[in-house]
């Protein structure tokens, strides 16, 4: 299952820089290690903006879940989750 997902990060004003660079470090392995993994296939800056789109490959919403509430940065992150089907248009003869 296809799912675009649009994340905003709001880290607190007050926020240590070593802890917010920290917790930046730990989310891009994890980021790193889900698209390895083909469970994060798409992922682009928003131009001007401290947020994402994305696009995960999961077998369910429990998992698409799972693994959103257990990114580093899942606090401090407004997220949005729109679920994908294939276009009946769409040329592509896969998902990809
Ligand atoms: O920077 C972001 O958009 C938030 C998050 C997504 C991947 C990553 O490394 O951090």
């Amino acid at each position: 299952m296809l799912f675009h997902v649009r994340m905003d990060v709001r880290l607190p004003h007050g926020m240590p820089q070593d802890q917010a660079a920290e917790l930046k470090r730990v989310e891009r392995a994890r980021a790193e290690e889900l698209q390895r993994a083909g469970t994060w296939r798409h992922l682009w800056r928003i131009a001007g903006q401290y947020s994402n789109v994305s696009v995960f490959d999961v077998a369910s919403t429990d998992e698409l879940h799972t693994v959103l509430s257990t990114l580093p940065l899942f606090p401090f992150m407004e997220i949005a989750v729109t679920p994908l089907l294939r276009h009946p248009s769409s040329i592509h003869s896969d998902d990809r």
